[in-house]
């Protein structure tokens, strides 16, 4: 008899507009890239799960038990599984995280690859909103589950649920066609400290004053993409860009930016990128988006202790088999 199994995988993502207002309920764009987690999975005699983070036997980790959690909670028993669970190489850069978000979509490969199993189908609303919960869960509540929604459904705009209960969430798919280019500064950001102070200044008129004004502009800009005007987009990104670094600097201080973010901004605009920013949470990449982006990629790779790799927009989730 042949042996079923089946196969999947999503996709890393940058966010460039909408970092920390999506959390308050904000509009962002996120673009999906080609460095992704591969799942495999097969139904066995015991549980044994293969991944870039180790071999485990019996219990995954976190991870993996937050997803297996979820069909726990669906179908009551659950049949064994050999799984393996596979990240490209790039989300890890010199022993880091890149912040391209291997545990969303690490999540998402692991819970179509199940789901498909079994229920015999390949449903991405269903896997969507069985990773949001299991992520959710393993994260506490913090965050916009914008990267889970983005290794579903690849470059979207994407608004958050208001509660996980409803899950009201805001997606459509809509993509920049433009390249990128990322550098690694060889720093660690802790998003989820980050964002913490973020919540703890939610209710200072200063705080919902800047954020409103941030909202119109991303609102602006993603309206201007849905039109395929993308060069008159990214000056409403730089706008709330600015007010997001000074809000987050005067009223919530926490720095996004740094002198190393903010040169290698500077250097990639001037090479001919069309917008540079510290992407996600801040301080451990920046990203250049533009047409040609040679001339970033060779001035970057001048600078000592920056490594510097080539993404390109990609698709959301795909099965395999
Ligand atoms: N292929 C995988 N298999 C098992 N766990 C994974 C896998 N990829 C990522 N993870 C889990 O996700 C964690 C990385 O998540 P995190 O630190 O939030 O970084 P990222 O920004 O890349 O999502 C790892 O420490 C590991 O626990
Ligand atoms: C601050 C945020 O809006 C964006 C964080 O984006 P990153 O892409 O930096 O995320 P991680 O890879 O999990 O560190 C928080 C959020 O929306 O969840």
């Amino acid at each position: 008899m042949k042996e079923i199994k089946s196969v999947a995988s999503a996709p890393g993502k940058v966010l460039w507009i909408g970092s920390y207002s999506v959390v308050f309920g904000g509009i962002g764009h996120v673009i999906a890239v080609n460095k992704r987690v591969h799942a495999e999975c097969r139904i066995s005699n015991e549980n044994l799960f293969e991944t870039s983070y180790g071999i485990f036997k019996n219990r995954g980790n976190e991870l993996i038990e937050s997803v297996l959690n979820q069909f726990r909670v669906m179908y009551g028993n659950i049949p064994k599984f050999h799984v393996k669970l596979i990240n490209d190489p790039e989300f890890i850069i010199n022993g880091r995280k890149s912040g391209l978000g291997s545990s969303s979509a690490a999540t998402v490969a692991l819970t179509a690859c199940i789901f498909s199993l079994l229920s015999g189908e390949n449903n991405p609303d269903e896997v969507h909103k069985i990773a949001q919960r299991a992520n959710y869960e393993r994260q506490k509540g913090i965050g916009s589950g914008f990267d889970v929604a983005s290794a579903v459904y690849g470059s979207i705009v994407y608004r958050r649920f208001t509660s996980i209960e409803k899950m009201d969430y805001y997606v459509k798919p809509l993509r920049i066609n433009k390249e990128l280019v990322m550098a690694f500064i060889g720093e660690s950001f802790d998003t989820v400290s980050s964002v913490a102070e973020f919540v703890k200044k939610k209710d200072d008129p200063r705080f919902k004053e800047i954020m409103s004004m941030i909202e119109e502009e991303n609102k602006f800009a993603i309206e201007l993409i849905e039109k395929g005007r993308v060069e008159e987009a990214v000056e409403h990104v730089r706008l709330a860009r600015n007010m997001l670094v000074n809000l987050a600097t005067e009223v919530v201080n926490v720095k996004i930016e740094n002198d190393l973010t903010r040169k290698l901004e500077e250097i990639a605009e001037r090479e001919g990128a069309i917008f540079s920013l510290s992407p996600g949470a801040g301080g451990e990449s920046v990203v250049a988006i533009g047409d040609n982006l040679e001339r970033v990629k060779e001035a970057w790779s001048k600078i000592k202790g920056i490594s510097v790799i080539t993404l390109k927009e990609d698709e959301g989730l795909k099965f395999e088999v």
